[in-house]
C-alpha cells in the first residue's frame, strides 16, 4: 500500500495542491490506464489472429450444414457448457450421441434397460438436440491442429459458424470442409431433402426423405425408363446446349388423373439422380410474381424445381396480357389446404425465422410466371416438373415446347399396372431387395425425426401425401425376404408372422412368445386361435413365385381397365395387406362396392350441384327483380327530378320576368321622374323668366310711371305677361 501510495504522490502533487486538481490527475490517470489496457489488449489479440485463418461459412450455404453435421459428431462440441435445445435438426444425422429422447432415460434420470416397446414399429419419438449456444468459441482438436470453433448471429439475423485455425495455409479447413461434406453426403445417400419456397423468396429445408425406388412406381412399359433417360441425358449434355448457345434447362409436365403417382414418380427420380426437390406452390397466397423471380434465381445448379399443381394459379386460363385482376384463387378445400401449407413451415431450428407473416396477396400473373420460368435470372441445369391435373386449364405458352418439352399423361391404373401393383405389394419368397433398395419405402429411421414425426408441421404436398398405413413397418415387413423361424406350440397367433421394429432386418429378429400370465400352463392345450385373430395379423407371408403370379392375375382381371387410380387400388390392397389371397378374390366384390359409393356420391354430388343451381338462380331471379325495382324506382326519382327540374326553371323565369318587369317600371318611374324634373325645372325656368321680366315689367313700369299717365296704359301692360304664362304651361 505504502508503495502505490508512493507511486501516485509525485503524480497528484503533493498535500498541497487543491482538491480539485487533484481528481482531475486522477481521471487523466485512470483514461490513461485504460487506454493502455485496451491497446495492449487489441494488439495483443491482432498479434494472435495474425496467426489464425478464418473461414465463415453462412446458414444460407451447404457447407454450414456439412460442418454442423461433422461438429454434431465432435465430444469436444457436446462437451459446451452452455446449450440450446432444439427438436429441430437437418434431418439427417440427428441419430446421434447428440441427441436424446424419452427412450434414453426413465423416471430416475438413468438410462432404462431397453424397453418391450422399442419393438413397437412407428413409434415416435421426438429427439432432441443440443447445440452450442451462439457466441461462445470451443477448440477442437482436428488432424493435429486446434481448431477455434464460433456460432454467431449477422446483423439480419442469420447464423453464421466461424472456423479458425493456427496454420500457414488454408490446407486444413479445406481438408475439414472436404470431409465434413464427405460425411454428409454418405449420410444423405439414401435420402433426398426438400426444399419449400418461403414468403421471403427464400428456399426453407423442410424435410428429408428416404429416396423411393423406381421399382414402387407402377406405370405402363417404357414411361419411368423413358422420363430417367432423358433426364439424365439432359443432366450430361450442358456443353451440348452451350455450343448451341440454348439455355439448359428442360422441363417435364406430368398431368393427370389424380393418384396415378405422379408426384411419386418425381420422388423416385430425384433419388435416382441424387437430386434434391425445390418445391414452390402457385396457389400459396403470398406468391407475386418478384418473389417466384427471386426464388426461380436462388435454384441451384443441379435439382428438381417441382411446380406443383401448375393450374391451381389461375383458375381460369389466363392470356398472356393477364393480370391480376384475370385470375382467381381456386377454391376447393384441397387448394386452400395447399394454400395454407405452402410456403413451407420450415422445420430447422432458427433458419431464417424472421417475420415470418405471410402478406396475403397472390398477385402472380402468368406473364411474371413465365418469366420467372425463363427469364434471364432463371437458374440453368435444374429439371423442373410441373404436375397438373387439369391440361385444358393451361395457357399454351405456358406448356409450349421450352418450357416444358417433355409430356407425360397419367391413367388410372390399367390392367397390366393393377397386376404390376399386386406382385410389388405382396411379399414373394424369390425376392431378393436388400435393405434401402425394397420395392416400396424403407420406413424411416428412428430418430429421423423430420420425416417420421414431423408430419404435422410439413407442408400438405402432394408428393409427400403416402397413406400413413403405407409407410408403416407393416408394410415393409411384408417385404421381408427371409422366411421366419416357424411358429413354436406356445405362439398366441399360431403361424403369424411377428412384427418387425422400424430399420431391423427380418433376419436380426427371431420369432419370440409374448409373456403372457399363466404361461406355464400344463394341464391344458391351449384352444385355437380365433378366426378374426388369424386374419388380423399384420403382415403376409411371402407367397411363392406360381401363387404370387396367380392371385396377381385374379386381381388384375378384377379390376377394370383404366377406371380406378392405382391410389385407389393401393388403398383397397392396404386393406388386405396381410391376406392376398383375400385381396385378389375380394376385389370384384370392391369395384362392385366402390362404384356403387362411387354412383352415390355422383348422385349426391349431382343433387346438391342441382340444388345449387336451383338457389343460384332463385338467387338471381331476387337479385334480377331487386335490380328491376330499383331502376323503375330510379327512373320515377328521375322523372320527378326533371319534373322538380322544370318548375323550378319555370319560377325561375317568372322570377326573371317580374324582375324585369320591375326593373322596367323601375326605369319607366325613373325616366318618369325625370321628365318631371326637367318640366319642374322647366317651369321653375319659365317662372325666373315670367318674375324676371314681371321685375322687368314692374321696372319699366316704374319708369314709365314717372314718365307717362297711369289710366290709358295698364291695360296694354297685361297682356304679355299671360301669354308667357300659357306658353309655359305648354
Ligand atoms: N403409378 C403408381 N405406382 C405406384 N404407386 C402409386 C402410383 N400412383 C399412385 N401411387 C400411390 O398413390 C399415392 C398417391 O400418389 P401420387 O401422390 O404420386 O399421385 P399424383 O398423381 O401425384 O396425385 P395428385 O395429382 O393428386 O397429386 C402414393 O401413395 C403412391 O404411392
Amino acid at each position: 500500500m505504502d508503495a502505490l501510495k508512493s507511486l501516485i504522490q509525485p503524480l497528484v502533487g503533493g498535500a498541497g495542491g487543491s482538491s480539485v486538481v487533484d481528481g482531475m490527475k486522477l481521471v487523466v490517470l485512470g483514461g490513461t490506464v485504460e487506454t493502455a489496457r485496451r491497446v495492449s489488449s487489441s494488439a495483443w489479440s491482432h498479434f494472435v489472429n495474425s496467426f489464425f485463418l478464418t473461414a465463415h461459412f453462412s446458414e444460407e450455404d451447404y457447407p454450414y450444414d456439412w460442418l454442423m453435421l461433422w461438429l454434431s459428431r465432435r465430444p469436444e462440441w457436446q462437451r459446451s457448457r452452455e446449450f440450446e435445445t432444439t427438436t429441430r435438426s437437418s434431418g439427417i444425422g440427428t441419430d446421434n450421441a447428440n441427441s436424446f429422447g424419452e427412450e434414453d432415460f426413465d423416471d430416475t434420470g438413468a438410462s432404462p434397460a431397453p424397453a418391450d416397446d422399442d419393438d413397437i414399429p412407428g413409434k415416435v419419438t421426438t429427439r432432441v438436440v443440443f447445440q452450442p449456444t451462439f457466441d461462445t468459441t470451443h477448440t477442437i482438436y482436428y488432424r493435429g491442429h486446434w481448431l477455434r470453433v464460433r456460432r454467431s448471429r449477422k446483423n439480419d439475423g442469420t447464423e453464421m459458424l466461424s472456423i479458425s485455425v493456427v496454420a500457414r495455409s488454408n490446407t486444413i479447413l479445406k481438408q475439414l470442409v472436404l470431409q465434413a461434406k464427405k460425411e454428409y453426403e454418405a449420410e444423405a445417400i439414401h435420402r433426398i431433402q426438400i426444399y419449400f419456397a418461403d414468403s421471403h423468396g427464400s428456399w426453407r429445408w423442410t424435410d428429408s426423405r428416404h429416396k423411393r425406388p423406381m421399382g414402387s412406381i407402377v406405370l405402363n412399359p417404357g414411361v419411368k425408363e423413358m422420363l430417367l433417360n432423358d433426364t439424365k441425358d439432359f443432366l450430361k449434355s450442358e456443353k451440348w446446349y452451350a455450343d448451341r448457345g440454348i439455355p439448359f434447362r428442360r422441363g417435364y409436365l406430368l398431368h393427370g388423373v389424380p393418384g396415378s403417382g405422379k408426384s411419386s414418380l418425381i420422388h423416385a427420380i430425384a433419388g435416382q439422380l441424387m437430386l434434391d426437390i425445390y418445391v414452390v406452390s402457385l396457389s400459396a397466397s403470398w406468391i407475386s410474381d418478384s418473389t417466384l423471380t427471386t426464388l426461380m434465381g436462388r435454384v441451384p445448379a443441379r435439382c428438381i424445381l417441382l411446380l406443383e399443381d401448375l393450374d391451381a394459379a389461375f383458375v381460369r386460363s389466363s392470356t398472356r396480357e393477364g393480370g391480376n385482376d384475370e385470375k382467381e384463387k381456386k377454391e376447393g378445400p384441397q387448394d386452400q389446404g395447399q394454400n395454407n401449407n405452402s410456403g413451407g413451415t420450415g422445420i430447422r431450428g432458427g433458419r431464417n425465422r424472421r417475420g415470418e407473416h405471410l402478406s396475403d396477396v397472390n398477385t402472380l400473373s402468368l406473364s411474371g410466371l413465365l418469366n420467372a420460368l425463363d427469364g434471364v435470372a432463371a437458374a440453368e441445369g435444374r429439371l423442373l416438373f410441373a404436375t397438373t391435373n387439369h391440361l385444358d386449364r393451361l395457357d399454351p405458352a405456358l406448356s409450349r415446347p421450352g418450357r416444358m418439352d417433355v409430356w407425360v399423361e397419367f391413367k388410372n391404373a390399367s390392367k397390366w399396372q393393377a397386376e404390376a401393383l399386386f406382385r410389388n405389394f405382396f411379399p414373394s419368397t424369390e425376392d431378393d431387395i436388400p435393405e434401402g433398395d425394397a420395392e416400396f419405402p424403407t420406413p424411416s429411421a428412428p430418430g429421423s425425426t423430420a420425416s417420421a414425426n414431423d408430419s404435422d408441421s410439413r407442408p400438405a404436398s402432394t408428393l409427400w401425401s403416402m397413406s400413413p398405413s403405407f409407410s408403416s413397418s407393416s408394410v415393409a415387413s411384408s417385404f421381408s425376404t427371409t422366411p421366419l423361424s416357424s411358429p413354436t406350440p406356445s405362439s398366441p397367433i399360431g403361424d403369424a408372422v411377428p412384427l418387425f421394429p422400424q430399420g431391423r432386418s427380418p433376419t436380426s429378429m427371431t420369432a419370440q412368445p409374448l409373456p403372457q400370465f399363466g404361461a406355464s400352463n400344463r394341464a391344458y392345450l391351449p384352444p385355437p386361435v380365433e378366426e378374426h385373430i388369424l386374419t388380423s395379423q399384420h403382415s403376409a407371408k411371402p407367397l411363392d413365385a406360381v401363387t404370387l403370379g396367380i392371385l396377381a392375375k385374379k386381381f388384375a382381371d378384377g379390376v377394370p381397365e383404366e377406371e380406378f387410380s392405382v391410389a385407389a387400388l393401393q388403398g383397397y390392397l392396404l386393406k388386405n395387406k396381410s391376406q392376398p389371397e383375400a385381396a385378389a378374390t375380394g376385389v370384384a366384390e370392391w369395384v362392385v362396392t366402390e362404384r356403387e359409393m362411387r354412383a352415390r356420391l355422383k348422385r349426391e354430388k349431382e343433387e346438391r350441384e342441382a340444388k345449387e343451381r336451383v338457389e343460384r338462380e332463385k338467387r338471381k331471379e331476387k337479385a334480377a327483380e331487386k335490380e328491376a325495382e330499383k331502376k323503375e324506382l330510379e327512373k320515377k326519382e328521375a322523372e320527378l327530378e326533371k319534373m322538380r327540374q322544370l318548375l323550378a326553371d319555370k319560377e325561375e323565369k317568372e322570377r326573371k320576368e317580374k324582375e324585369s318587369e320591375k326593373e322596367e317600371e323601375k326605369t319607366k318611374e325613373a325616366e318618369a321622374a325625370l321628365l318631371a324634373a326637367a318640366a319642374q325645372e322647366e317651369i321653375k325656368k319659365k317662372e325666373q323668366e315670367i318674375e324676371d321680366a314681371r321685375k322687368k315689367q314692374q321696372e319699366q313700369e316704374r319708369k314709365e310711371q314717372d314718365s307717362a299717365s297711369d289710366s290709358d296704359d295698364s291695360e296694354a301692360e297685361n297682356i304679355p305677361i299671360q301669354t308667357a304664362r300659357k306658353s309655359a304651361w305648354a
